[in-house]
């Protein structure tokens, strides 16, 4: 698949004057919650009524959605507010009931993409389709695994797809349900920019509070649109209820939400362009730094080689880690920061002596 303008036509043809806004609760529950939340939506910036009718859970015996039931409720939706509505589809049968009740837009959940066959199976289902289709992330940070489940939508002659960005699932604990991973979806964003992304902070805060935060990062990144789970009444939300907000909470993020313009012009392009010429020198010298210290790494390899020494060193690599971050927390660099940024320059440099001490 290449990048195509054609990608964002869907989008372009719904003429918005801001981002795109998908909201909704997370389940749908009953049909006077979806509707009350629907009628809620309706003159704000929201254009897509989302609710979850079949919801995959990690355990079995949780709330697994409504089903079925709920599909006519969605036509309500549409009818009553004039609201797009969107479901997930993990399956052939869900694929069927969901072009059956003549939903617009389907996606499909993480927990979906990370499964080729699965893909494949939804993507075969939908065939041909002018629905359009969003793709949620895989649940691991796989660009090639997101990509893949978005080509294989695009070979089934589906055209107006796009990609919700969910965050990733990780072992350590953070402060996000979902770690956001802004380097995934911007290096998407640079493969693919004409096919539209949303944020869906949602699923990366697990909770209320930094929802106002992740949007706005994500509208910088030129996100196109956003995702955002809302419900009447929150805390009774039959699930996610920790991360849902109320209708009324989503106009107020809305209004407080920045959009900037994607380019700079005139005198602010030149500004820009002054401190870029700067940041490019600095970026020079930062390669000379870095190709001076790997000179001393292959150095210290072809003594470790003549005396037979092991590669990695963990105690000294140990003590590096720790005073860099030191240091660069005295000049306001992060931990998370310093830490990935020598664990890559270690990597290189075990790399470099590996070859030195393997070689003959
Ligand atoms: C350079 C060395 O080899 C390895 C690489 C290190 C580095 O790049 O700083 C540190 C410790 C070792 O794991 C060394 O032993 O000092």
């Amino acid at each position: 698949m290449e990048n195509k303008k054609e990608l964002r036509t869907w989008l372009d043809d719904m003429k918005l004057d801001h981002p795109l806004v998908i909201a909704g609760p997370c389940s749908a529950e009953t049909e006077e919650q979806v509707l009350k939340i629907a009628h809620e939506l309706k003159d704000t910036d929201v254009t897509v009524f989302r609710a979850g009718v079949w919801k995959p859970r990690t355990r079995p015996g949780g709330f697994e959605g409504v089903g079925a039931v709920a599909l006519p409720w969605l036509k309500k939706v549409k009818e009553q507010t004039g609201l797009l509505t969107a479901v997930e589809v993990a399956n052939v049968a869900h694929v069927k009931l969901a072009l059956e009740a003549d939903v617009d837009i389907l996606w499909l959940g993480a927990r979906t993409t990370v499964n080729p066959f699965a893909v494949q199976e939804v993507a075969d289902a939908l065939e041909g389709t002018d629905k359009i289709i969003l793709i949620k992330n895989p649940i691991n940070p796989d660009l090639a695994l997101w990509l893949g489940g978005v080509e294989r939508l695009y070979k089934a002659n589906i055209k107006n797809l796009g990609v919700i960005h969910r965050g990733f699932s990780s072992y350590k604990k953070t402060r996000y349900r979902n770690v956001p991973q802004w380097q995934l979806p911007i290096e998407l964003k640079r493969q693919f920019p004409d096919l539209p992304i949303i944020n869906d902070p949602s699923h990366i805060c697990g909770n209320r509070t930094g929802i106002q935060e992740i949007s706005q990062i994500a509208l910088d990144l030129n996100f196109e649109g956003l995702m955002i789970e809302t419900h009447i009444t929150p805390d009774d939300a039959w699930s996610d209820a920790a991360q849902q907000i109320t209708p009324a909470r989503l106009v107020e993020i809305m209004n407080d939400l920045k959009v900037r313009k994607p380019k700079a012009e005139g005198e602010t392009l030149d500004q820009l362009q002054q401190l870029r010429a700067e940041i490019d020198v600095i970026d020079n010298h930062i390669i000379d730094t870095l190709a001076e210290r790997m000179k001393v790494a292959v150095q210290i390899g072809e003594v470790k080689k003549s005396k037979n020494i092991s590669v990695l060193q963990d105690a000294r690599w140990g003590e590096i880690l720790q005073n860099m971050v030191a240091v660069g927390e005295k000049s306001g660099l992060s931990q998370d920061f310093i830490e990935s940024v020598f664990k890559a320059i270690h990597q290189e440099s075990i790399n470099k002596q590996e070859e030195i001490v393997t070689s003959k």
